[in-house]
């Protein structure tokens, strides 16, 4: 299943204006319908229906909603998606049952902002669902035809994990399989290395040669993207072979973030045009056998694909949706990291110490080597850094579509509330990550956090909601843990950085998340002044 149905609503916002006109009449749901026919006028009407008297119910059923929170029109329009998450924090503790509802363009999507009802609600599998919101997100970042959506979308209603139907349950269980600690990930990791080694010899021999000034998040789009290529799709991965591809795929990427701008029409154009060259190397990658070096993850992905009957261009496609989430997140959260390190001389200080210890080896000449894959698992203070940074940046939802009427029953005082089939769920981890009953001193950045819990995500699955939770968790977790602590522990072990100008680096903030992915972008000064380390 795609990575990136991280922030699906926002997916489906964004999809208005760009890519998903092409798929409008094979996706069955009126509402969505009516949603990407509106005018913005029409839109905008429809979002006035947040504000509406605190209490009602489903006409259709007559069953009782969770309770109405009213947001404000002007806010949504502001804010995005992100209203959602201000409206759960602010609710945290005056609703009853840690869900309410927020009425948008005749959609009801029920808001959830309690560590013990986010547990429920991606439990109920048989109720719940990420596999329709899936494969619009997947057709509509691949550009998909018609035709090619509506066999994405066969038998897919139901189609999530635990109901066995669509492609998208072979596609999550061969995900699974590929991205387990094991030795396909293992291999992954490894292709990873093969690739990112050279990049920090190439910088290292590029800042001796006089090139001190490095903007470091262009560079880690270009050496992420390529590196986490090459574990995905092998040595023969088309971002490792043409040197320009992976602008293209940040072209496309940014796209998605239209409503930022106010030229929309200007942006989707280039990025649907660079979203064409990725299509076209995936295509030669796909004649001139490049599966057969690909790692399992990408060989199981393809033989799921094949059987849905999609011709080889719109298999290429396919390689849009899993590079959003495989390169976006990889390099957003390996940028935060460093930026957050090196705003604390002494985090950075005692980070070095850690490296210098548990994984650094000198030869007989004094030569430094530090071992890459072993950071994440012997580094435990930076790999609580990485933790406490998704706790502080990640968006964490836990987007779900309800695929029954779902008659919910709160155990404590037998309370039964009723979530209509095809309305949509938001699970905010914001709300929970920023919330001073689960974390003390929330609002503070401590790196020393999540020391001694390697794995927060299942051992505190109710309030560490970076990765989201149940069924649909992020499959890509262990990678990410591997090799975003190992490309930051090289480059700190590699060279110092300094401000440039005296302007330091900026730190991504949850605020400026971009639609349709789980960690924000940086925006403010992403250059520094970068030098080699002395062995
Ligand atoms: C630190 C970086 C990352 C973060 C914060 C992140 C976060 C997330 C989140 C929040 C979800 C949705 C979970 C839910 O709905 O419950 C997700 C799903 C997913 N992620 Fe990640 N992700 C990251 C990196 C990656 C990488 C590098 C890959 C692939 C190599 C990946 C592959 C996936 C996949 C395949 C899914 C879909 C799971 C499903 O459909 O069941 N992720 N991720």
């Amino acid at each position: 299943m795609s990575p990136s149905i991280y922030n699906g609503l926002s997916q489906l916002n964004t999809s208005v204006h760009n890519e998903l006109s092409q798929m409008n009449a094979s996706v069955s749901n009126g509402q969505l319908q009516r949603f990407l026919h509106a005018s913005n006028l029409e839109r905008t009407a429809s979002l006035i229906s947040l504000v509406r008297p605190k209490t009602f119910r489903s006409e259709a059923t007559q069953q009782r909603e969770p309770p109405l929170v009213q947001g404000s029109v002007w806010k949504f329009l502001r804010h995005g998606t992100h209203i959602l998450d201000t409206l759960a924090a602010e609710n945290m503790h005056k609703v009853p049952h840690g869900i309410f509802t927020v009425a948008v363009l005749g959609w009801h999507i029920y808001v959830v902002n309690s560590p013990e009802m986010t547990q429920v609600i991606q439990s109920r599998s048989k109720y719940t669902g990420l596999g329709w919101i899936s494969v619009l997100v997947m057709a509509s970042m691949g550009g998909q035809p018609k035709k090619a959506t509506q066999l994405l979308f066969k038998g897919v209603d139901r189609g999530d994990v635990g109901n066995g139907l669509g492609f998208v349950h072979d596609y999550h269980k061969v995900e699974l399989r590929a991205m387990s600690l094991g030795n396909s990930l293992d291999a992954m990791q490894e292709d990873f290395v093969a690739a990112w080694d050279p990049f920090i010899e190439s910088l290292m021999a590029s800042v001796r040669s006089g090139h001190g000034k490095v903007d470091l998040w262009e560079w880690l789009r270009m050496s992420i993207t390529v590196s986490v290529s090459r574990g995905v799709w092998g040595p023969k991965s088309p971002y490792c072979n043409n040197p320009i591809l992976w602008e293209q795929f940040w072209t496309f990427n940014r796209s998605y973030n239209f409503l930022k701008y106010n030229f929309p029409r200007i942006f989707a154009r280039r990025g649907a045009e660079a979203r064409e060259k990725v299509v076209d190397a995936f295509v030669e990658y796909d004649e001139n056998g490049g599966y057969e070096t690909a790692s399992r993850l990408a060989q199981d992905r393809a033989k799921v694909l094949e059987k849905t009957g999609l011709d080889r261009r719109e298999l290429a496609r396919m390689a849009m949706p899993q590079s959003v989430g495989q390169f976006d997140n990889s390099a957003t959260v390996t940028f935060a990291v460093l930026s957050f390190i090196l705003h604390d001389p002494e985090l950075l200080k005692r980070i070095r110490s850690e490296l210098k210890e548990c994984v650094t080896e000198y030869d007989d000449q004094g030569q430094m080597s530090v071992d890459t894959l072993r950071i994440g698992r012997d580094c435990p203070l930076l790999l609580s850094t990485f933790h406490e940074v998704l706790r502080w940046i990640a968006v964490g939802v836990t987007i779900r579509r309800i695929e029954h009427d779902y008659p919910l029953t709160i155990k404590e005082d037998n309370t039964e509330y009723f979530l209509r089939k095809g309305n949509f769920i938001w699970g905010s981890g914001v709300a929970i990550h920023t919330s001073s009953s689960f974390y003390e001193d929330a609002d503070q950045f401590k790196p020393d956090r999540f020391l001694g819990v390697r794995y927060p995500e299942t051992q505190m699955p109710d309030i560490f909601r970076a990765f989201g939770g149940g069924g649909n968790i992020c499959l890509g977790r262990h990678f990410a843990r591997t090799i975003v602590p190992g490309a930051v522990g090289t480059l700190l072990m590699a060279f110092d950085f300094e401000p440039f100008n005296g302007k330091p680096l900026c730190v991504p903030n949850r605020k400026d998340l971009m639609l349709g992915h789980a960690t924000p972008n940086p925006f403010g000064n992403t250059i520094a002044t970068v030098k080699v380390r002395d062995a």
